[in-house]
């Protein structure tokens, strides 16, 4: 009997550190014989990557971002997310719609009501169950203080239009990711990202063993050296 679709998303701010593990996550999955999906938002299809250019580089208001966000979610979830969750696949993703309220959200004001009225227009209609609205069955949090995040990119690539933001935007987005995580606490997984990479690697694994979707032995293997 095939096993049900996993859908887990990971979320921080920039610099987190999110990146750094989820090929690693990937692999252990796939040694344990689950079929992968990994992807990422805004993004993972066609158009989803044509609308992250926009929104990475192009100068627009926070409804506009807003809109543009969930358009290329939508698309990600009709074209990659469900039809991946419906072979059964486990789907890493890196960022989902916690990074619209934390980003669009706290960092940049905007109305949270709005947003929840976007979420279940772009996230509903796309299963096989007509009203469920997708959310993540996992949500690992990566909590880093902005001014660690901060000097883990400094230099290390062209900062785009959200890098680019001043300390105390994230700040707000940090807090936003908070709010999130104390709103839905069996969903979210916090993980203290201040600590080294194997560490990290050993708190997320951890997680995946708790939950049985990975076995013990994973955790002493794979992930960054
Ligand atoms: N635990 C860690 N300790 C120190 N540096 C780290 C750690 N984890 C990642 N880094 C470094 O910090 C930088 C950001 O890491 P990474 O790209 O994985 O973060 P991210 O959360 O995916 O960021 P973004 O969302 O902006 O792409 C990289 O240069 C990476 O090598
Ligand atoms: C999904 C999503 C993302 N963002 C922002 C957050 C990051 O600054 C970029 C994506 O870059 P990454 O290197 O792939 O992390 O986009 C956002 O503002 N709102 C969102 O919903």
């Amino acid at each position: 009997m095939s096993r049900p679709g996993l859908f887990i998303t990971f979320e921080g701010i920039d610099g987190a550190g999110k990146s750094s593990h989820i090929e690693g996550l990937a692999t252990a999955f796939r040694a344990q014989g689950r079929a992968v999906t990994v992807s990422r938002e805004p993004g993972g299809t066609p158009l989803a990557e044509k609308l992250r250019e926009m929104v990475l580089n192009d100068p627009m208001d926070a409804l506009t971002e807003s809109l543009l966000i969930f358009a290329a979610r939508r698309d990600h979830l009709r074209n990659v997310i469900e039809p991946a969750l419906a072979r059964g696949d486990v789907v890493l993703c890196d960022r989902f719609t916690d990074a619209t309220f934390a980003y669009q959200g706290a960092g940049r004001g905007f109305d949270l009501d709005v947003l929840s009225i976007l979420e279940r227009l772009a996230q509903t209609g796309l299963s096989p169950e007509a009203d469920l609205m997708r959310e993540p069955d996992l949500t690992v949090w990566f909590d880093l203080a902005p001014e660690v995040a901060a000097e883990r990119l400094a230099g290390a690539r062209v900062p785009d239009r959200f890098e680019a933001q001043p300390v105390e935007f994230f700040r707000r987005v940090a807090q936003g990711y908070a709010d999130r995580a104390a709103a839905a606490p069996q969903r979210f997984a916090r993980l203290d990202a201040a600590q080294d990479r194997h560490r990290v690697w050993q708190q997320l694994t951890s997680v995946f063993v708790r939950k049985g979707w990975l076995a013990i032995m994973v955790a002493s293997q794979g992930g960054p050296q």
